[in-house]
């Protein structure tokens, strides 16, 4: 058995390839590598190109047969970027989603796993999200993901795909045997900072200090890329009882799961962990928070151990632990 995997170079992509690889299934990977990495296709079965390419879907259906589910992760990602040129996210996240669903559906595939957003909910007063959270996106990055789950709901009431839609938010660590990790050199997300801090032996700045939340610093979700890329796993395994080919009346083939920590971690809790890592002497400065920066929120993953059998492994800590290793030995084979 085979999966394909669209955006398979990236970050997330890159590491559930080796995550379904360690469960002898075979991943194909499709990417433009535009933003992913030929270095993270290295041994395994790689096209390049674009998933509105319906003459390379053909192909690679025809050279595979035996692919019997997609993981759809290639998007455009940087939530700034979306909104200095939302046309270029609506048309790679939602229309060429639309094209490859076509494509998929001609190619007598019609089982896919979606990677999206659990950052198109309105936060419950708490700051927890649940599937049943009202949706409400702030800005491209995030409609133009709501938007695709729309477009690939009703292809599945009219034309029978089935779709299991996994919405998370910030993913950090890295695979835990350092094949992939973070391909941004500069991020600019708050473990990245950290490490970049730490590297050149200056403080961290925590920007935003005055948020509604335990300590007064905004909170997210992070969770482990691994424990990521197991969820995806634990999807396609689960596939056809979570989405049945025939559904009960009422039922559409689509299915949306939630991945999270259930607590989250503020900014001031990721400084502390950090600290547990690389040891007291890692300072942190308070700041004004970032233009635009929000509040944040956390993911209750009841359903998706309800469904998948799952829930996150990694701690914050290991998920440093790795991130740091990654970023080391990114820097070594620089050199
Ligand atoms: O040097 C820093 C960097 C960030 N933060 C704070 O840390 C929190 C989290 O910020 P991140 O940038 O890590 O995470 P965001 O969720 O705000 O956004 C990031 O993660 C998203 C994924 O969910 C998108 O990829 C987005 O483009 C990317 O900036 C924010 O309060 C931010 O102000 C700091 O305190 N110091």
């Amino acid at each position: 058995m085979k999966v394909l995997i669209t955006g398979g170079a990236g970050f997330i992509g890159s590491t559930i390839a080796s995550a379904f690889a360690e469960r002898g299934i075979t991943p194909v990977v499709l990417d433009s590598l535009i933003t992913g990495r030929q270095e993270f296709t290295e041994g395994k079965i790689f096209y390049q190109g674009d998933i509105g390419d319906g003459v390379l879907v053909d192909q690679i259906f025809q050279a595979h047969p035996d692919i019997a589910v997609t993981v759809h992760c290639a998007a455009l990602i940087v939530v700034p970027d979306s909104m200095t040129d939302p046309e270029r996210y609506y048309r790679v996240n939602l229309t060429k989603t639309l094209d490859l669903a076509g494509h998929l559906l001609r190619n007598g595939c019609e089982r896919m796993i979606f990677a999206s957003t659990a950052g198109m909910y309105r936060p419950e007063p708490d700051l927890s999200v649940s599937e049943t959270s009202a949706l409400d996106p702030q800005n491209p990055y995030t409609r133009s993901k709501m938007m695709a789950e729309l477009l690939l709901e009703d292809l599945s009431r009219a034309h029978g795909l089935r779709v299991i839609s996994l919405r998370y938010l910030n993913p950090i660590g890295a695979d835990p045997r350092l094949r992939t990790g973070l391909q941004n050199s500069k991020p600019t997300h708050a473990l990245g900072k950290m490490i970049e801090s730490y590297e050149n032996g200056v403080a961290f700045t925590i920007t935003g200090t005055g948020w509604d939340t335990r300590d007064g610093t905004a909170i997210r979700d992070y969770i482990h890329v691994w424990d990521i890329a197991r969820a995806f796993c634990e999807a396609a395994a689960r596939f056809d009882a979570i989405v049945p080919p025939v559904q009960p009346a009422g039922r559409t083939g689509y299915e949306v799961v939630n991945l999270g920590t259930g607590d989250g971690t503020t900014v001031r809790e990721l400084v502390t962990a950090f600290r547990e890592v690389v040891g007291d002497g890692f300072q942190a400065v308070d700041a004004p928070a970032r233009p635009g920066d929000v509040v944040g929120a956390f993911v209750r993953p009841d359903k998706a151990w309800e469904l998948l059998g799952w829930k996150p492994e990694y701690t914050i800590e290991d998920a440093i632990r790795h991130s740091l290793q990654w970023a080391e030995r990114r820097r070594r084979s620089a050199a």
